[in-house]
């Protein structure tokens, strides 16, 4: 006999404690830009989605942090739809620090970060000590303390973008999705924020999904990188495994060289446009 069909919002038991995106279409009005994306996401790692311009990263990602209502399909966590779940439950659980978002004017980065612990309170509940604690780890997690009370809008991109980091960290979820979280920083700063969300996954079991646009970077840090071209993957690359320069031609359309890295013994890719004769 079939097993019986849950009921909208019961949890199915093969999911259980983990973040699936099951037959996904989503788009805006009626385009479908995610066509029928099916993945079950690490718990405890750090997966990187890449993929050109407009290939429907962003549109992905807010579909699994229910920004986004889907055209079909479903995301569950343990099992669950996350749109049967209450909103309240669901911020406990995943945060999302969106592409660009927008500050309200004179919030310092203090209120902007303490943000990230409204979904811990309870309708009449004081701010607590653990609220205090969440705040000042996030903060001091990403170096933004040295400016928690300057006006986010005073601050640099960078230090803005760490803020944000921040805010999400407080919201002590188990799944983290960020989208593009190393735009805007320099170098020191894109090491320092996927070396803290290595140091997620690995020291606190936190989930982390991350739209990337540094491939070098995503494949040197994320335990799983998925490709997405035309709102489709188009490959998946597991614990450091190899990508070749033909896959990414496909996915890019870029023709790309591989460079040693001296200390890893891995690849690293190069255009092969800026080590050509034709640009010296
Ligand atoms: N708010 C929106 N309203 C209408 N269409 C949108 C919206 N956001 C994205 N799109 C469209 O959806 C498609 C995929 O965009 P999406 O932002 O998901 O791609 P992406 O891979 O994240 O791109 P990028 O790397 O440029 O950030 C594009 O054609 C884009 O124009």
């Amino acid at each position: 006999m079939p097993a019986a069909e849950p009921a909208p919002g019961e949890a199915t038991p093969e999911a259980a404690s983990s973040l699936a995106v099951k037959g996904l279409k989503a788009g805006w009005g009626h385009t479908i830009v995610v066509n029928d994306v099916s993945f079950a996401v690490r718990t405890g790692r750090m997966t990187a989605l890449i993929g050109p311009n407009g290939s429907g990263k962003s549109t992905l990602l807010s579909a699994m942090a229910r920004l986004l209502k889907p055209l079909g399909g479903a995301v569950h966590l343990d099992g669950r739809s996350i749109h049967h779940l209450p909103t309240r439950a669901l911020a406990r659980d995943l945060g999302i620090l969106p592409q660009s978002p927008l500050v309200p004017e004179g919030l310092t980065a203090f209120d902007l970060v303490s943000r990230g612990r409204y979904p811990h309170q309870g309708f009449l509940s004081q701010w607590s000590e653990q609220d205090d604690a969440a705040v000042e780890t996030a903060m001091r997690l990403t170096g933004t303390l040295d400016f928690a009370r300057t006006p986010v809008e005073a601050l640099s991109g960078g230090q803005r973008q760490r803020c944000w980091i921040a805010m999400a960290m407080a919201q002590e979820t188990r799944v983290i999705l960020l989208d593009e979280p190393t735009t805007f920083l320099d170098l020191r700063y894109q090491v320092e924020v996927l070396d803290l969300l290595h140091r997620l996954t690995r020291e606190h079991g936190r989930t982390v999904v991350a739209v990337l646009h540094d491939l070098n970077m995503a494949l040197a840090y994320a335990d799983t990188v998925l490709g997405l071209k035309d709102g489709r993957i188009c490959v998946q690359v597991e614990d450091g495994a190899i990508l070749t320069p033909a896959q990414i031609a496909d996915l890019f359309g870029v023709e790309v060289v591989a460079v040693e890295n001296p200390r890893t013994g891995k690849p690293v890719f190069i255009p092969l446009a800026a080590v050509s004769e034709a640009v010296r």
